[in-house]
């Protein structure tokens, strides 16, 4: 890669970012997207009413929202204290971690047996066999729905090692079903590569919603906290199916499908500050729903796509180490640049 191919390409991927498109001046944008997506700690009272007689299901998402983001993807360990935190949710409510990530690496992170786990974004689900019984140690498979990509994505994952090598900073991570390519040489951002089957985030709630038996009752609350783009997909299906609110982890304003934001990865929400105390949150959990033997499972803002050999999607996101804005863009079909780009550089 040329430094002045880095260069337009930067430019180009900067053009295409989305932006947080206003004629307000920041500060008045900053109030008016708060006074739409309040803060889930001030709400707490609001969603604990909301789920009065209902079923809490809680989906978490991990870069971001249960860890900092931190620059080296391996090193994004879960602090003991949200873990904790964690566990003692999944003691009262069925509880999903959704990630991009490969599940059994967000598994290796979360280490916590009894939970669901969606990784490769929600393409390859595991959960509790038997109830609470791991076979062999390891979450069962519930469902892989891009299992015939494989091959592909095992040969892509190798093709972008070769190719990357040389690239100081760049890091190429399998997530089994995806590959995400990881970029520090100029900016921060990563290239992540999927199948183009019609399946994400929201699509892996849906499923674990059904598996719950819980998809099509009225007395479900969903909580689903995240903070990439990705999660948009899960925040659209739970404001269109009404079953739940979304929250958003971000600093910053950003268009969302989600209900309530936080300013901080979770441990905000888990080990509560900011008016709530420690006391009320179990009080009000605990009393709300004791159901412990739940049944065993048997228009986001769009990411465009580049579909490369008609079989694999390109995206790519920005982000910005433990600051304020993690902005995500992605490559678009009708840039004839980026198009280029990725094929010549990671296919030729
Ligand atoms: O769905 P998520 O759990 O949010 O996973 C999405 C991606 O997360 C990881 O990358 C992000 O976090 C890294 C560690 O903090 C950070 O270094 C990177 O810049 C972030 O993009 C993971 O490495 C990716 O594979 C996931 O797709």
């Amino acid at each position: 890669m040329t430094k002045q191919n880095e260069a337009s390409w930067v430019e180009s991927m900067k053009a295409l970012s989305p932006t947080s498109s206003t004629s307000l001046p920041a500060t008045d944008y900053q109030a008016s997207w708060i006074l739409h997506h309040p803060s889930a700690l001030s709400m707490f009272e609001h969603i604990i009413n909301a789920s009065k007689g209902k079923e809490i299901v809680m989906f978490l998402d991990y870069d971001g929202t249960l860890t900092p983001i931190v620059e080296d993807p391996d090193q994004a360990f879960m602090s003991d204290a949200m873990r904790a935190e964690v566990k003692n949710v999944a003691r009262y409510f069925p509880t999903a971690i959704v990630s991009g990530r490969c599940t059994n690496k967000v598994y290796s992170f979360v280490q916590l047996a009894g939970l669901y786990y969606a990784g490769s974004h929600g393409m390859d689900i595991k959960g509790p066999a038997n109830g609470y019984k791991y076979k062999n140690g390891n979450p069962a498979v519930l469902i892989q729905p891009a299992s015939e990509f494989l091959p592909m994505i095992e040969e892509v994952y190798k093709a972008l090692v070769e190719k990357t090598k040389s690239t100081p900073g760049a890091k190429v991570e399998n997530n089994k079903f995806c590959v995400s390519v990881h970029f520090r040489c100029v900016e921060e951002k990563v290239l992540e590569i999927r199948p183009t089957i019609k399946w994400d985030k929201g699509k892996a709630l849906e499923f674990l919603l059904e598996s719950l038996g819980l998809a099509d009752c009225n007395d479900v609350l969903a909580l689903y906290i995240g903070d990439d783009l990705t999660d948009e997909d899960a925040f659209k299906v739970l404001r269109d199916r009404g079953q739940g609110f979304g929250i958003l982890v971000s600093k910053i304003p950003k268009d969302t499908s989600a209900s309530y934001s936080l300013q901080e990865p979770c441990n905000g929400l888990f080990a509560p500050v900011g008016g709530v105390e420690e006391t009320d949150y179990k009080r009000a959990f605990q009393g709300l729903n004791n159901r412990r033997n739940y049944p065993h499972p048997s228009k986001r803002r769009q990411e465009e796509n580049v579909e490369i050999q008609g079989e694999l999607h390109v995206y790519q996101r920005w982000a910005t180490t433990n600051k304020d804005s993690r902005r995500v863009t992605s490559l678009d079909p009708s840039n004839s640049f980026s198009c280029k780009y990725f094929t010549s550089f990671f296919l030729a």
